[in-house]
């Protein structure tokens, strides 16, 4: 399958030119044969907490409409990045995703909060970590800091997930990190593992792209630059069951030993 990684220069606050160049990247993605687009995190308003009731919406509002209308129109995988969602008891840091029929078959709200960006002072913390289903294959999605809990993914891998979609909005200054967390997940998982960042910057923080797809086995197979652009690559998910047969790290555990 052809994935695209839309990696976008979020504007904080500005979400008339943001939808705008989400629904430009997609259009363009899709004529260059894309099936699985992917979008950043927080893709519509950035970091933009001191507007936050400006920004929130419920699950079902019209960012979710927007991905719906988008998936339908051209018949693909949409991982919808990640928006303020209002669940009812608080805002969440919410991904949908939703299948080339247009139907919603992923909510996963961001389960960790990075203080350092000031999620813990305005987000509620997810509390489910659901799997959905790509064709044949299971998938997952965490959203940016979520990738320094390698528990969470390791729950996705044990569940059988062939992949794992990561939006960000990673800033510069730890861009190593985000470079070798995404391989070591995708090596300790045998999963494929998409991160799609932002490039760009806000009042405070500088995000220097770099949006990877790597294979079960770490390769990195394609990656991106510091600029905006879409970045491209051709995916086997077969291939994630003949890595783990080869090497059965994941039968191999021993939970029962681990005290964590
Ligand atoms: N948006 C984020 O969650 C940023 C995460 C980050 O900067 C880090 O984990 O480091």
């Amino acid at each position: 399958m052809k994935v695209a990684v839309c990696q976008l220069n979020v504007l904080q606050g500005d979400r008339e030119s943001n939808l705008l160049n989400a629904e430009q990247k997609i259009d363009e993605a899709v004529s260059n044969g894309a099936e699985i687009v992917v979008l950043p995190e927080m893709w519509l308003s950035g970091y933009d907490f001191k507007h936050l009731s400006k920004h929130s919406e419920p699950i079902d509002g019209e960012t979710s409409l927007f991905l719906l209308r988008k998936a339908k129109q051209h018949q693909i995988w949409l991982i919808g990045g990640s928006f303020t969602a209002d669940r009812g008891d608080g805002v969440y840091n919410t991904s949908l995703s939703y299948n080339p029929s247009g139907e919603l078959i992923n909510t996963y709200s961001k389960m960790h909060l990075i203080g350092l960006m000031k999620e813990d002072q305005y987000l509620k913390g997810g509390l489910d970590s659901p799997l959905f289903d790509l064709g044949n294959h299971r998938a997952s999605t965490v959203i940016c800091y979520d990738i320094r809990f390698p528990e969470l993914m390791r729950h996705y891998a044990a569940e059988n997930a062939s992949v794992l979609f990561v939006p960000a909005q990673w800033p510069i200054q730890r861009e190593e990190h985000w470079r070798i967390l995404l391989r070591a997940r995708a090596i300790e998982n045998q999963f494929f593992v998409i991160g799609a960042n932002a490039a760009g910057r806000n009042e405070n923080d500088v995000f220097n792209g770099h949006s990877m797809i790597i294979s079960p086995l770490g390769e990195i197979i394609a990656e991106a630059g510091s600029e905006p652009t879409i970045l491209y690559a051709t995916i086997d998910l077969d291939s994630v069951s003949s890595v783990r047969e080869r090497m059965p790290v994941l039968k191999d555990r021993r939970p029962e030993l681990y005290k964590i």
